[in-house]
């Protein structure tokens, strides 16, 4: 009966070890092999998360853009050659409206001068400031399915603000005070973005405050607005909120709620000095996974987070878990009739949906599959891959299915939990995982079903308990 509870897992994961044979895909790219079109240039010595995140950001940065708008312009209609006397009427007309607002404006821009650095103010005009996120720019397609169930108008309305939001008024000599003038001493972290700090506002409020590295400015320029943006539409209690932003002059910092707990990852390494029990990484598990049904599902505009990674997941005082940086988020499908859109690979190799990687493809599945990932690391306490470890134990996802196939799903468990957890539990909990990290992206459940799967082993969890 085992077998056939975790059937699906079972059979979902050996397709991802005929998928991975045959593209040669974990290991190879791991260790420098670009078979899915990304020159990562990877080795064993250089393997860090991070460095491998940053190469996917250079990649990108190399890569000219193909929608150049000054390109794309259609010759004939702004060539003055060509335009006929009813058109030449109407530039006369515009031109008229031009000069008056040539002179009209420099008393406009005075008054709006005094707002351009207060941030998220309630006005919802105050995000007049953001670049808009181009969700579907005119390289990345979107392909029709005819699978997917027609969403709601008003999920899908146009130009949603911010005005329901609630708002910090902040500005940039605030932030200066409030951080100390970006004091090391008050720096907690620092990521692809850049320096993260902590700062207490003059309202008494502790804050996380992440500002971009000047040295990247130009190219983080996109990533900041996909943040602000994404964030900003943003309101649940197990996504990091927003709060304000700053986009003044050469400084891009993003406000968002102080996570006094630190980082998933972080604590699964036992920095913080506790080690988690199997209750506390079974309701981080399902927090997680609320975020992430809540992105897929009910936020204003469907949103593919792309980076689910332990590093992500920020905890609370009481240990609730918040998925946080939405660097790489972007807006899913516009029509109902699309189920994908074909984008560039971002994310963090480990994590990466190795479907999205060979195609470039990106649904919400993808976000998926890095949460099966996430949910070894959780039960293992294993990096998705440990370069420190014999040559066929490295892989986290091969070496925890290998064993799951044994039968020794205890012997998986994270050494340092000493807590003895049920088997038929941790079956289960393997099972979803593998059944998120399947290849190809129709054998894994949406959030949805992850949610409902993770309330099932609780309540189960929680029965045995009781016993
Ligand atoms: N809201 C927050 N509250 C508390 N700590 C935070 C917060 N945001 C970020 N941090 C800390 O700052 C660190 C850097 O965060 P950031 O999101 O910039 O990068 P990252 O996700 O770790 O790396 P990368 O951006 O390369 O993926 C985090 O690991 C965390 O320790």
């Amino acid at each position: 009966s085992r077998f056939a509870i975790h059937y699906k897992g079972k059979e979902s994961f050996c397709k991802a070890f005929h998928f991975l044979d045959v593209n040669a895909c974990i290991p190879e790219n791991y260790l420098g092999c670009s078979s899915s079109g990304l020159d990562l240039d990877l080795s064993p010595a250089d393997f860090p998360l991070r460095r491998e995140r940053n190469l996917l950001q250079q990649k990108e940065r190399e890569e000219p853009s193909n929608h150049d708008p000054g390109r794309d312009t259609p010759k004939g209609k702004d060539d003055p050659e060509t335009l006929s006397t009813p058109y030449k009427a109407g530039l006369a007309v515009a031109g008229v409206v031009v000069l008056c607002c040539g002179i009209l404006c420099p008393c406009l821009y005075k008054k709006r001068k005094a707002t351009t650095h207060t941030v998220l103010e309630k006005d919802p005009n105050s995000m007049d400031s953001v670049s808009s996120f181009n969700a579907t720019p005119a390289s990345e397609k979107v392909l029709p399915s005819p699978y997917r169930v027609p969403p709601s108008p008003s999920r899908f309305s146009p130009s949603p603000r911010l005005s329901r939001l609630g708002s910090v008024h902040l500005n940039l000599s605030e932030i200066v005070r409030a951080t100390h003038n970006f004091s090391p001493s008050l720096q907690i972290g620092e990521g692809g973005f850049g320096i993260v700090y902590k700062a207490r506002l003059d309202n008494n409020q502790m804050v996380a405050i992440k500002r971009a590295k000047k040295e990247y400015f130009v190219n983080l320029q996109t990533e900041f607005n996909s943040e602000v943006e994404l964030l900003a539409k943003i309101d649940h209690r197990n996504l990091v909120k927003l709060l304000g932003y700053v986009d003044k002059g050469d400084e891009r910092l993003i406000i968002t709620e102080y996570m006094r707990n630190g980082t998933l990852r972080e604590h699964l390494d036992v920095q913080q000095g506790k080690i988690l029990d199997f209750n506390q990484r079974l309701e981080i598990s399902i927090d997680v996974a609320h975020g992430l049904t809540y992105l897929h599902l009910y936020a204003e505009k469907q949103i593919i987070h792309r980076d689910v990674k332990s590093s992500n997941i920020l905890l609370t005082e009481g240990m609730r878990a918040k998925v946080a940086d939405f660097g790489f988020a972007r807006t899913g499908p516009v029509d109902s009739d699309r189920t994908h859109i074909s984008t560039k690979v971002k994310g963090t190799m480990g994590y990466l949906d190795p479907e999205y990687m060979k195609t470039f493809q990106l649904t919400p599945k993808s976000d998926v599959y890095s949460f099966g990932i996430l949910l070894l690391e959780i039960i293992t306490g294993r990096r998705p891959v440990e370069m420190k470890k014999p040559a066929d134990e490295r892989v986290t996802l091969r070496w925890a299915f290998r064993k799951y196939e044994d039968g020794n799903v205890v012997g998986m468990v994270d050494p340092l939990m000493e807590e003895v957890v049920d088997e038929e539990i941790l079956f289960k909990m393997f099972a979803l995982a593998f059944q998120c990290a399947a290849p190809v992206r129709t054998d894994r459940p949406d959030m949805k079903a992850v949610v409902e799967q993770l309330w099932g082993i609780r309540a189960d969890y929680v029965k045995g308990v009781k016993k």
